[in-house]
Protein backbone atom coordinates (compact mmCIF):
# COMPACT_ATOMS: atom_id res chain seq x y z
CA UNK A 1 0.00 0.00 0.00
CA UNK A 2 1.50 3.29 -1.04
CA UNK A 3 -0.10 6.61 0.37
CA UNK A 4 0.19 10.05 -1.96
CA UNK A 5 -0.81 13.26 -1.02
CA UNK A 6 -2.87 13.71 -4.28
CA UNK A 7 -4.00 10.73 -6.79
CA UNK A 8 -5.54 12.16 -9.93
CA UNK A 9 -7.55 9.70 -11.96
CA UNK A 10 -7.77 10.11 -15.48
CA UNK A 11 -4.83 12.34 -17.44
CA UNK A 12 -7.10 14.51 -19.57
CA UNK A 13 -7.80 17.76 -18.00
CA UNK A 14 -6.93 15.79 -14.77
CA UNK A 15 -3.37 15.87 -15.57
CA UNK A 16 -3.12 19.75 -15.35
CA UNK A 17 -3.86 19.27 -11.48
CA UNK A 18 -0.06 18.71 -10.54
CA UNK A 19 0.61 22.42 -10.35
CA UNK A 20 3.86 24.44 -8.71
CA UNK A 21 1.54 23.80 -5.36
CA UNK A 22 2.11 20.16 -5.19
CA UNK A 23 6.23 20.79 -5.73
CA UNK A 24 6.83 19.03 -2.40
CA UNK A 25 4.25 16.47 -2.69
CA UNK A 26 3.49 13.13 -4.00
CA UNK A 27 1.01 12.61 -6.64
CA UNK A 28 -0.04 9.71 -8.31
CA UNK A 29 -1.51 10.31 -11.50
CA UNK A 30 -3.38 7.21 -13.26
CA UNK A 31 -4.51 6.29 -17.01
CA UNK A 32 -5.91 3.41 -18.41
CA UNK A 33 -5.40 4.65 -21.97
CA UNK A 34 -4.20 7.34 -24.16
CA UNK A 35 -2.03 9.87 -21.59
CA UNK A 36 -3.74 13.29 -22.54
CA UNK A 37 -7.17 11.91 -22.45
CA UNK A 38 -9.66 12.49 -25.46
CA UNK A 39 -9.46 16.63 -25.99
CA UNK A 40 -5.90 15.38 -27.46
CA UNK A 41 -6.24 11.75 -28.40
CA UNK A 42 -9.36 11.48 -29.92
CA UNK A 43 -11.39 14.68 -29.83
CA UNK A 44 -11.11 18.45 -30.27
CA UNK A 45 -7.92 18.67 -31.44
CA UNK A 46 -7.68 16.18 -34.27
CA UNK A 47 -11.19 16.70 -35.35
CA UNK A 48 -10.34 19.93 -36.15
CA UNK A 49 -6.90 19.08 -37.97
CA UNK A 50 -9.22 17.09 -40.20
CA UNK A 51 -11.83 20.05 -40.32
CA UNK A 52 -9.46 21.88 -41.70
CA UNK A 53 -8.78 20.08 -44.22
CA UNK A 54 -11.88 19.34 -45.52
CA UNK A 55 -12.67 23.74 -45.39
CA UNK A 56 -9.79 23.79 -47.91
CA UNK A 57 -11.27 21.09 -50.01
CA UNK A 58 -14.60 23.01 -50.06
CA UNK A 59 -12.84 25.77 -51.21
CA UNK A 60 -11.41 24.35 -53.61
CA UNK A 61 -14.82 22.93 -54.93
CA UNK A 62 -15.87 26.65 -54.07
CA UNK A 63 -13.42 28.68 -56.00
CA UNK A 64 -15.86 29.34 -59.05
CA UNK A 65 -18.17 31.68 -57.37
CA UNK A 66 -14.92 33.75 -57.27
CA UNK A 67 -14.06 33.24 -60.90
CA UNK A 68 -11.50 31.31 -60.08
CA UNK A 69 -11.47 27.86 -61.84
CA UNK A 70 -9.96 25.09 -60.25
CA UNK A 71 -10.61 21.24 -59.67
CA UNK A 72 -9.72 18.68 -56.53
CA UNK A 73 -7.60 16.35 -58.10
CA UNK A 74 -7.68 13.91 -55.29
CA UNK A 75 -7.69 13.55 -51.42
CA UNK A 76 -4.38 11.85 -50.14
CA UNK A 77 -6.10 10.16 -47.21
CA UNK A 78 -3.43 8.40 -45.84
CA UNK A 79 -1.23 11.77 -46.04
CA UNK A 80 -4.21 13.44 -44.22
CA UNK A 81 -4.38 11.05 -41.70
CA UNK A 82 -0.62 10.96 -40.80
CA UNK A 83 -0.66 14.81 -40.81
CA UNK A 84 -2.86 14.89 -37.86
CA UNK A 85 -1.48 12.17 -35.73
CA UNK A 86 2.31 12.59 -36.51
CA UNK A 87 1.81 15.36 -34.39
CA UNK A 88 -0.49 14.40 -31.81
CA UNK A 89 0.61 10.91 -31.07
CA UNK A 90 4.12 12.10 -29.79
CA UNK A 91 2.37 14.70 -27.55
CA UNK A 92 0.64 11.77 -25.78
CA UNK A 93 3.68 9.98 -25.67
CA UNK A 94 5.64 12.68 -23.95
CA UNK A 95 3.18 13.97 -21.63
CA UNK A 96 3.32 9.95 -20.55
CA UNK A 97 7.19 9.83 -20.15
CA UNK A 98 6.79 12.88 -18.02
CA UNK A 99 4.85 11.90 -15.24
CA UNK A 100 6.65 8.46 -15.68
CA UNK A 101 10.00 9.66 -15.62
CA UNK A 102 9.03 13.03 -13.61
CA UNK A 103 9.46 14.99 -10.37
CA UNK A 104 6.86 13.94 -7.33
CA UNK A 105 4.60 12.08 -9.74
CA UNK A 106 3.96 8.53 -9.76
CA UNK A 107 2.07 7.12 -13.20
CA UNK A 108 0.24 3.93 -12.77
CA UNK A 109 -0.84 3.01 -16.44
CA UNK A 110 -4.01 0.60 -15.56
CA UNK A 111 -7.68 1.08 -14.51
CA UNK A 112 -8.35 2.58 -11.21
CA UNK A 113 -10.96 1.48 -8.59
CA UNK A 114 -12.35 2.55 -5.40
CA UNK A 115 -11.92 0.11 -2.65
CA UNK A 116 -12.91 3.16 0.20
CA UNK A 117 -13.10 6.35 0.89
CA UNK A 118 -9.56 7.30 0.74
CA UNK A 119 -8.07 4.07 -1.17
CA UNK A 120 -8.26 2.59 -4.83
CA UNK A 121 -6.69 -0.27 -6.33
CA UNK A 122 -5.30 0.17 -9.98
CA UNK A 123 -5.23 -2.89 -12.29
CA UNK A 124 -1.71 -2.23 -13.92
CA UNK A 125 -1.48 -5.47 -16.47
CA UNK A 126 -3.24 -7.73 -13.87
CA UNK A 127 -1.12 -7.04 -10.76
CA UNK A 128 -2.88 -5.12 -8.22
CA UNK A 129 -1.52 -1.91 -6.63
CA UNK A 130 -2.99 -0.62 -3.79
CA UNK A 131 -3.02 3.11 -3.49
CA UNK A 132 -4.36 5.44 -0.58
CA UNK A 133 -4.41 9.19 -0.79
CA UNK A 134 -5.27 12.23 1.30
CA UNK A 135 -7.19 13.85 -2.01
CA UNK A 136 -8.67 12.00 -4.89
CA UNK A 137 -9.51 13.68 -8.52
CA UNK A 138 -11.91 11.88 -10.62
CA UNK A 139 -11.26 13.20 -14.15
CA UNK A 140 -12.26 9.99 -16.02
CA UNK A 141 -14.31 11.64 -18.97
CA UNK A 142 -17.00 9.90 -20.79
CA UNK A 143 -17.05 7.18 -23.66
CA UNK A 144 -19.85 6.45 -26.85
CA UNK A 145 -22.57 5.07 -26.35
CA UNK A 146 -23.44 2.73 -28.26
CA UNK A 147 -27.58 2.03 -28.62
CA UNK A 148 -28.09 -1.90 -27.82
CA UNK A 149 -29.91 -2.73 -31.33
CA UNK A 150 -26.06 -1.54 -33.05
CA UNK A 151 -24.30 -3.52 -30.10
CA UNK A 152 -26.74 -6.75 -29.99
CA UNK A 153 -26.56 -7.03 -33.79
CA UNK A 154 -22.80 -7.83 -34.25
CA UNK A 155 -22.44 -5.47 -36.93
CA UNK A 156 -18.96 -3.99 -37.48
CA UNK A 157 -18.95 -0.37 -36.54
CA UNK A 158 -17.02 3.10 -35.53
CA UNK A 159 -17.02 5.66 -32.82
CA UNK A 160 -15.31 9.11 -32.66
CA UNK A 161 -12.25 6.67 -31.22
CA UNK A 162 -11.82 4.73 -34.21
CA UNK A 163 -12.95 6.61 -37.23
CA UNK A 164 -10.16 8.39 -37.83
CA UNK A 165 -7.36 5.94 -37.76
CA UNK A 166 -8.90 4.04 -40.76
CA UNK A 167 -6.60 2.85 -43.49
CA UNK A 168 -8.65 4.20 -46.44
CA UNK A 169 -11.69 6.31 -47.02
CA UNK A 170 -15.17 4.24 -47.85
CA UNK A 171 -17.41 5.53 -50.57
CA UNK A 172 -20.30 5.63 -48.09
CA UNK A 173 -20.74 6.10 -44.37
CA UNK A 174 -23.92 5.87 -42.31
CA UNK A 175 -23.65 8.40 -39.71
CA UNK A 176 -26.06 7.06 -36.50
CA UNK A 177 -27.06 10.22 -34.77
CA UNK A 178 -27.40 14.26 -35.58
CA UNK A 179 -25.14 15.92 -32.83
CA UNK A 180 -22.09 17.92 -32.60
CA UNK A 181 -20.11 14.46 -33.38
CA UNK A 182 -22.22 13.48 -36.16
CA UNK A 183 -22.44 16.91 -37.81
CA UNK A 184 -18.49 17.49 -37.76
CA UNK A 185 -17.33 14.25 -38.90
CA UNK A 186 -20.08 14.27 -42.04
CA UNK A 187 -18.17 17.41 -43.16
CA UNK A 188 -15.03 15.87 -42.75
CA UNK A 189 -15.67 12.79 -44.52
CA UNK A 190 -18.45 14.37 -46.69
CA UNK A 191 -15.55 16.98 -48.20
CA UNK A 192 -13.71 14.27 -48.65
CA UNK A 193 -15.70 12.74 -51.24
CA UNK A 194 -17.39 10.23 -48.74
CA UNK A 195 -21.53 9.74 -49.34
CA UNK A 196 -22.60 10.93 -46.30
CA UNK A 197 -26.39 9.24 -44.91
CA UNK A 198 -27.36 10.53 -41.78
CA UNK A 199 -29.64 8.81 -39.50
CA UNK A 200 -30.84 10.40 -36.58
CA UNK A 201 -34.07 9.98 -33.88
CA UNK A 202 -34.75 13.84 -33.69
CA UNK A 203 -37.22 16.02 -36.36
CA UNK A 204 -33.67 17.90 -37.26
CA UNK A 205 -29.79 18.06 -36.61
CA UNK A 206 -28.21 20.05 -33.75
CA UNK A 207 -31.54 20.03 -31.62
CA UNK A 208 -30.12 21.50 -28.93
CA UNK A 209 -29.13 24.91 -30.76
CA UNK A 210 -31.54 27.95 -30.86
CA UNK A 211 -34.57 26.78 -33.21
CA UNK A 212 -33.45 28.52 -36.29
CA UNK A 213 -30.03 27.78 -36.39
CA UNK A 214 -31.05 23.59 -35.93
CA UNK A 215 -33.72 24.70 -38.62
CA UNK A 216 -31.43 26.43 -41.27
CA UNK A 217 -28.16 24.33 -40.37
CA UNK A 218 -30.81 21.21 -40.84
CA UNK A 219 -31.71 22.34 -44.40
CA UNK A 220 -27.77 23.02 -45.68
CA UNK A 221 -27.17 19.72 -44.44
CA UNK A 222 -30.20 17.91 -46.54
CA UNK A 223 -27.74 19.62 -49.63
CA UNK A 224 -24.87 18.39 -48.64
CA UNK A 225 -25.56 15.03 -47.20
CA UNK A 226 -28.89 12.25 -46.86
CA UNK A 227 -30.91 12.64 -44.01
CA UNK A 228 -33.31 10.08 -42.64
CA UNK A 229 -34.52 12.40 -39.67
CA UNK A 230 -37.61 11.23 -37.01
CA UNK A 231 -36.11 7.70 -37.21
CA UNK A 232 -36.09 4.93 -35.27
CA UNK A 233 -33.75 2.01 -35.66
CA UNK A 234 -35.05 -1.53 -35.73
CA UNK A 235 -32.07 -3.31 -37.04
CA UNK A 236 -28.93 -3.91 -38.26
CA UNK A 237 -26.87 -6.00 -40.30
CA UNK A 238 -24.95 -6.90 -42.82
CA UNK A 239 -25.30 -7.24 -46.77
CA UNK A 240 -22.55 -7.53 -49.43
CA UNK A 241 -20.02 -5.45 -47.60
CA UNK A 242 -22.49 -3.09 -46.59
CA UNK A 243 -23.94 -2.29 -42.85
CA UNK A 244 -28.01 -1.95 -43.60
CA UNK A 245 -29.52 0.26 -40.72
CA UNK A 246 -33.69 -0.90 -40.89
CA UNK A 247 -35.92 1.50 -39.67
CA UNK A 248 -39.16 1.81 -38.69
CA UNK A 249 -41.57 1.62 -41.31
CA UNK A 250 -39.42 -0.56 -43.25
CA UNK A 251 -36.74 1.82 -44.63
CA UNK A 252 -33.12 0.90 -44.89
CA UNK A 253 -30.05 2.86 -45.05
CA UNK A 254 -26.94 1.02 -46.20
CA UNK A 255 -23.13 2.20 -46.43
CA UNK A 256 -19.82 0.71 -46.75
CA UNK A 257 -19.20 1.89 -42.67
CA UNK A 258 -21.34 2.72 -39.82
CA UNK A 259 -20.19 5.49 -37.27
CA UNK A 260 -22.17 5.14 -33.86
CA UNK A 261 -22.65 9.24 -32.72
CA UNK A 262 -25.41 8.78 -30.42
CA UNK A 263 -23.44 10.46 -27.52
CA UNK A 264 -21.15 10.48 -24.59
CA UNK A 265 -21.83 8.81 -20.95
CA UNK A 266 -19.59 9.41 -17.65
CA UNK A 267 -16.85 6.81 -17.11
CA UNK A 268 -18.08 6.07 -13.44
CA UNK A 269 -19.70 2.91 -13.74
CA UNK A 270 -16.43 0.65 -13.07
CA UNK A 271 -15.18 2.99 -10.36
CA UNK A 272 -16.38 1.23 -7.33
CA UNK A 273 -18.01 4.76 -6.01
CA UNK A 274 -20.64 2.94 -3.91
CA UNK A 275 -16.99 1.21 -2.12
CA UNK A 276 -16.08 5.16 -1.71
CA UNK A 277 -19.40 6.29 -1.19
CA UNK A 278 -19.19 8.84 -3.92
CA UNK A 279 -23.09 9.84 -5.18
CA UNK A 280 -23.89 10.18 -9.02
CA UNK A 281 -26.89 11.45 -10.73
CA UNK A 282 -29.28 9.25 -12.48
CA UNK A 283 -27.23 9.42 -15.29
CA UNK A 284 -24.29 8.41 -13.89
CA UNK A 285 -22.34 11.94 -13.47
CA UNK A 286 -20.15 12.58 -9.96
CA UNK A 287 -22.34 14.89 -7.71
CA UNK A 288 -20.54 17.73 -7.06
CA UNK A 289 -21.04 21.02 -5.07
CA UNK A 290 -19.68 24.58 -6.68
CA UNK A 291 -16.10 23.93 -5.40
CA UNK A 292 -15.86 20.82 -7.60
CA UNK A 293 -15.98 18.57 -4.20
CA UNK A 294 -18.33 15.11 -4.42
CA UNK A 295 -20.11 13.63 -1.04
CA UNK A 296 -17.00 12.60 0.24
CA UNK A 297 -14.66 14.68 1.98
CA UNK A 298 -10.86 14.81 0.32
CA UNK A 299 -12.95 13.40 -2.99
CA UNK A 300 -13.14 15.51 -5.91
CA UNK A 301 -14.57 15.61 -9.61
CA UNK A 302 -14.09 17.42 -12.95
CA UNK A 303 -14.89 17.56 -16.83
CA UNK A 304 -17.01 15.26 -18.39
CA UNK A 305 -16.96 12.64 -15.33
CA UNK A 306 -19.42 15.12 -13.93
CA UNK A 307 -20.47 17.85 -16.49
CA UNK A 308 -23.75 18.14 -18.13
CA UNK A 309 -21.48 20.60 -20.80
CA UNK A 310 -18.84 17.84 -22.19
CA UNK A 311 -16.54 20.59 -23.91
CA UNK A 312 -12.60 20.81 -23.21
CA UNK A 313 -12.97 24.48 -22.14
CA UNK A 314 -15.11 23.35 -19.47
CA UNK A 315 -13.02 20.61 -18.50
CA UNK A 316 -9.78 23.12 -18.24
CA UNK A 317 -11.68 25.59 -16.10
CA UNK A 318 -12.96 22.86 -13.64
CA UNK A 319 -9.37 21.60 -13.65
CA UNK A 320 -7.87 25.06 -12.69
CA UNK A 321 -10.90 25.90 -9.84
CA UNK A 322 -9.70 22.62 -8.41
CA UNK A 323 -6.12 22.94 -8.79
CA UNK A 324 -6.83 25.39 -6.61
CA UNK A 325 -9.15 24.14 -4.00
CA UNK A 326 -6.71 21.20 -3.69
CA UNK A 327 -3.94 23.30 -2.28
CA UNK A 328 -6.08 25.94 -0.86
CA UNK A 329 -8.77 24.57 1.45
CA UNK A 330 -9.79 27.52 3.81
CA UNK A 331 -9.91 29.88 0.13
CA UNK A 332 -12.28 27.73 -1.84
CA UNK A 333 -13.26 28.15 -5.45
CA UNK A 334 -16.70 28.25 -7.07
CA UNK A 335 -16.74 26.62 -10.79
CA UNK A 336 -18.53 29.65 -13.20
CA UNK A 337 -20.75 28.21 -15.34
CA UNK A 338 -22.99 31.25 -15.99
CA UNK A 339 -21.88 31.92 -20.17
CA UNK A 340 -20.56 28.40 -21.35
CA UNK A 341 -20.35 28.80 -25.27
CA UNK A 342 -19.99 26.03 -27.67
CA UNK A 343 -19.06 25.63 -31.16
CA UNK A 344 -19.69 23.19 -33.94
CA UNK A 345 -17.07 22.64 -36.10
CA UNK A 346 -18.97 21.15 -39.37
CA UNK A 347 -19.85 23.18 -42.20
CA UNK A 348 -20.85 25.93 -42.24
CA UNK A 349 -19.58 26.03 -38.16
CA UNK A 350 -22.36 26.82 -35.55
CA UNK A 351 -21.62 28.18 -32.44
CA UNK A 352 -24.06 29.90 -29.51
CA UNK A 353 -23.69 31.33 -26.03
CA UNK A 354 -26.66 31.51 -23.47
CA UNK A 355 -30.46 31.44 -23.70
CA UNK A 356 -31.83 30.18 -27.30
CA UNK A 357 -35.00 32.45 -28.33
CA UNK A 358 -37.25 29.78 -26.68
CA UNK A 359 -35.74 28.97 -23.76
CA UNK A 360 -35.48 33.43 -23.01
CA UNK A 361 -39.22 33.47 -23.86
CA UNK A 362 -39.88 31.10 -21.94
CA UNK A 363 -37.77 32.85 -18.75
CA UNK A 364 -40.32 35.61 -19.44
CA UNK A 365 -37.59 38.44 -20.69
CA UNK A 366 -38.71 40.97 -22.31
CA UNK A 367 -36.74 40.42 -25.75
CA UNK A 368 -35.46 41.96 -28.03
CA UNK A 369 -33.65 39.70 -31.42
CA UNK A 370 -31.93 41.00 -34.22
CA UNK A 371 -30.62 38.28 -37.06
CA UNK A 372 -27.87 39.83 -39.23
CA UNK A 373 -27.39 38.53 -42.36
CA UNK A 374 -23.15 38.12 -42.81
CA UNK A 375 -23.98 38.98 -45.90
CA UNK A 376 -25.98 42.23 -45.41
CA UNK A 377 -22.25 43.42 -44.36
CA UNK A 378 -19.38 44.35 -46.91
CA UNK A 379 -17.11 41.26 -46.18
CA UNK A 380 -20.42 39.28 -46.33
CA UNK A 381 -20.37 40.67 -49.95
CA UNK A 382 -16.93 39.56 -50.73
CA UNK A 383 -17.44 36.29 -49.76
CA UNK A 384 -20.56 35.97 -51.76
CA UNK A 385 -22.31 34.92 -48.47
CA UNK A 386 -25.99 33.78 -48.63
CA UNK A 387 -27.19 31.53 -46.07
CA UNK A 388 -24.73 32.78 -42.60
CA UNK A 389 -26.38 34.64 -39.40
CA UNK A 390 -25.59 36.01 -36.48
CA UNK A 391 -28.44 35.94 -34.03
CA UNK A 392 -28.45 37.96 -30.82
CA UNK A 393 -30.92 37.94 -28.41
CA UNK A 394 -31.04 41.00 -25.82
CA UNK A 395 -33.16 42.23 -22.37
CA UNK A 396 -34.93 44.97 -23.29
CA UNK A 397 -35.15 46.05 -19.46
CA UNK A 398 -31.42 46.00 -18.66
CA UNK A 399 -29.79 46.20 -21.61
CA UNK A 400 -27.94 42.92 -21.44
CA UNK A 401 -27.14 40.49 -24.08
CA UNK A 402 -28.66 36.86 -23.12
CA UNK A 403 -27.92 34.40 -26.04
CA UNK A 404 -26.18 34.60 -28.97
CA UNK A 405 -26.20 31.85 -32.15
CA UNK A 406 -24.41 32.21 -35.05
CA UNK A 407 -24.22 29.77 -38.62
CA UNK A 408 -21.71 30.60 -41.28
CA UNK A 409 -17.73 31.18 -41.76
CA UNK A 410 -15.84 31.61 -38.33
CA UNK A 411 -18.67 31.55 -36.28
CA UNK A 412 -16.66 30.23 -33.44
CA UNK A 413 -14.66 33.05 -33.81
CA UNK A 414 -16.77 35.46 -33.86
CA UNK A 415 -18.78 35.04 -31.20
CA UNK A 416 -16.15 35.59 -28.62
CA UNK A 417 -16.87 39.20 -28.30
CA UNK A 418 -20.79 38.69 -27.45
CA UNK A 419 -18.98 36.06 -24.38
CA UNK A 420 -16.87 38.91 -23.39
CA UNK A 421 -19.66 40.85 -23.12
CA UNK A 422 -21.90 38.82 -21.51
CA UNK A 423 -19.45 37.44 -19.15
CA UNK A 424 -17.84 40.96 -17.85
CA UNK A 425 -21.88 42.48 -18.05
CA UNK A 426 -21.20 44.87 -20.78
CA UNK A 427 -24.60 46.41 -21.74
CA UNK A 428 -24.91 46.10 -25.92
CA UNK A 429 -25.38 49.47 -26.71
CA UNK A 430 -22.11 50.40 -24.99
CA UNK A 431 -20.84 47.01 -26.63
CA UNK A 432 -21.26 48.43 -29.78
CA UNK A 433 -20.82 52.60 -29.86
CA UNK A 434 -17.82 52.30 -27.29
CA UNK A 435 -15.14 50.60 -29.47
CA UNK A 436 -13.84 50.58 -32.70
CA UNK A 437 -14.81 48.29 -35.21
CA UNK A 438 -12.42 47.32 -37.55
CA UNK A 439 -13.89 48.00 -41.32
CA UNK A 440 -14.65 46.05 -43.81
CA UNK A 441 -13.82 43.14 -41.19
CA UNK A 442 -16.19 40.37 -40.67
CA UNK A 443 -16.65 41.33 -36.86
CA UNK A 444 -18.51 43.75 -38.63
CA UNK A 445 -21.21 41.25 -38.93
CA UNK A 446 -21.11 41.56 -34.98
CA UNK A 447 -21.51 44.88 -34.36
CA UNK A 448 -24.44 45.24 -37.06
CA UNK A 449 -26.22 42.65 -34.63
CA UNK A 450 -25.74 44.18 -31.59
CA UNK A 451 -26.30 48.15 -33.22
CA UNK A 452 -29.68 45.84 -34.61
CA UNK A 453 -31.16 45.32 -31.40
CA UNK A 454 -34.12 47.93 -30.50
CA UNK A 455 -33.94 49.16 -26.66
CA UNK A 456 -36.37 51.92 -27.58
C1 LIG B 1 -14.88 13.53 -31.35
C2 LIG B 1 -14.90 14.57 -30.26
C3 LIG B 1 -14.64 15.89 -30.57
C4 LIG B 1 -14.67 16.84 -29.57
N1 LIG B 1 -14.44 18.14 -29.90
C5 LIG B 1 -14.49 19.10 -28.96
C6 LIG B 1 -14.24 20.45 -29.29
O1 LIG B 1 -13.98 20.80 -30.44
N2 LIG B 1 -14.31 21.38 -28.30
C7 LIG B 1 -14.60 21.03 -27.02
O2 LIG B 1 -14.68 21.92 -26.16
N3 LIG B 1 -14.83 19.74 -26.67
C8 LIG B 1 -14.78 18.78 -27.62
N4 LIG B 1 -14.99 17.47 -27.26
C9 LIG B 1 -15.26 17.15 -25.85
C10 LIG B 1 -13.94 17.09 -25.04
O3 LIG B 1 -13.04 16.22 -25.71
C11 LIG B 1 -14.21 16.60 -23.63
O4 LIG B 1 -15.19 17.41 -23.03
C12 LIG B 1 -12.95 16.66 -22.76
O5 LIG B 1 -11.88 16.03 -23.40
C13 LIG B 1 -13.21 16.02 -21.40
O6 LIG B 1 -12.03 16.06 -20.65
P1 LIG B 1 -11.89 15.20 -19.30
O7 LIG B 1 -10.56 15.52 -18.74
O8 LIG B 1 -13.10 15.38 -18.47
O9 LIG B 1 -11.93 13.68 -19.79
P2 LIG B 1 -10.97 12.88 -20.77
O10 LIG B 1 -10.12 13.77 -21.59
O11 LIG B 1 -11.84 11.90 -21.46
O12 LIG B 1 -9.96 12.13 -19.80
C14 LIG B 1 -10.37 11.08 -18.98
C15 LIG B 1 -9.24 10.06 -18.91
O13 LIG B 1 -9.51 9.19 -17.83
C16 LIG B 1 -9.10 7.88 -18.18
N5 LIG B 1 -9.85 6.95 -17.33
C17 LIG B 1 -11.19 6.76 -17.30
N6 LIG B 1 -11.53 5.89 -16.32
C18 LIG B 1 -10.38 5.52 -15.73
C19 LIG B 1 -10.07 4.64 -14.67
N7 LIG B 1 -11.02 4.01 -13.97
N8 LIG B 1 -8.77 4.46 -14.34
C20 LIG B 1 -7.78 5.10 -15.02
N9 LIG B 1 -8.02 5.96 -16.02
C21 LIG B 1 -9.29 6.17 -16.37
C22 LIG B 1 -9.45 7.79 -19.66
O14 LIG B 1 -8.68 6.78 -20.31
C23 LIG B 1 -9.12 9.19 -20.16
O15 LIG B 1 -7.82 9.29 -20.69
C24 LIG B 1 -14.96 16.47 -28.23
C25 LIG B 1 -15.19 15.13 -27.91
C26 LIG B 1 -15.15 14.20 -28.91
C27 LIG B 1 -15.39 12.75 -28.55
N1 LIG C 1 -17.08 20.94 -31.12
C1 LIG C 1 -17.33 20.44 -29.91
O1 LIG C 1 -17.32 21.14 -28.90
C2 LIG C 1 -17.65 18.98 -29.77
C3 LIG C 1 -17.47 18.11 -30.83
C4 LIG C 1 -17.80 16.78 -30.64
C5 LIG C 1 -18.30 16.35 -29.42
N2 LIG C 1 -18.46 17.24 -28.42
C6 LIG C 1 -19.07 16.83 -27.13
O2 LIG C 1 -19.35 15.44 -27.14
C7 LIG C 1 -20.72 15.25 -26.81
C8 LIG C 1 -21.23 14.01 -27.47
O3 LIG C 1 -21.40 14.21 -28.87
P1 LIG C 1 -22.50 13.41 -29.68
O4 LIG C 1 -22.62 14.00 -31.01
O5 LIG C 1 -22.22 11.96 -29.54
O6 LIG C 1 -23.80 13.67 -28.80
P2 LIG C 1 -25.01 14.71 -28.99
O7 LIG C 1 -25.77 14.64 -27.74
O8 LIG C 1 -24.53 16.02 -29.49
O9 LIG C 1 -25.88 14.07 -30.17
C9 LIG C 1 -26.42 12.78 -30.09
C10 LIG C 1 -27.33 12.61 -31.28
O10 LIG C 1 -27.70 11.23 -31.42
C11 LIG C 1 -29.09 11.14 -31.59
N3 LIG C 1 -29.47 9.82 -31.09
C12 LIG C 1 -29.34 9.36 -29.82
N4 LIG C 1 -29.73 8.07 -29.77
C13 LIG C 1 -30.10 7.70 -31.02
C14 LIG C 1 -30.60 6.51 -31.60
N5 LIG C 1 -30.78 5.41 -30.87
N6 LIG C 1 -30.90 6.50 -32.91
C15 LIG C 1 -30.71 7.61 -33.67
N7 LIG C 1 -30.24 8.77 -33.17
C16 LIG C 1 -29.94 8.81 -31.87
C17 LIG C 1 -29.66 12.32 -30.83
O11 LIG C 1 -30.95 12.64 -31.26
C18 LIG C 1 -28.64 13.39 -31.19
O12 LIG C 1 -28.90 13.93 -32.46
C19 LIG C 1 -21.41 16.52 -27.29
O13 LIG C 1 -22.61 16.74 -26.59
C20 LIG C 1 -20.39 17.58 -27.00
O14 LIG C 1 -20.56 18.08 -25.69
C21 LIG C 1 -18.15 18.55 -28.57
Amino acid sequence: MTHYDLAVIGTGSGNSLVTPDFDDKSVAVIEEGTFGGTCLNVGCIPTKMFVYASDVADAVRGSGRYGIDSTLDDVRWLEIRDRVFGRIDPIAQGGKDYRVNGPNTTAYLGHATFTGPTSLTIDVDGVPQEVTADQIVIATGAHSVIPPVVAESGVPFHTSDTIMRIDRLPRSLVILGGGFIASEFAHVFGALGVDIRIVTRGPAMLRAEDEEISRDFTQLAGKQWELHLDATLTGARERDGEVVLELAGGETVAGEMLLVATGREPNTARLGLEKAGVATHSDGRVQVDDYGRTTVPGVWSLGDATSPYQLKHVANHEARVVAHNLAHPDDLQKFNHEFVPSAVFTHPQVSSVGLTEAQAREAGIDLTVKVQRYGDTAYGWAMEDTTSIFKVIADRKTRQIVGAHVMGPQASSLIQPVIQAMSFGLPAPEMARGQYWIHPALMEVVENAVLGLDFE
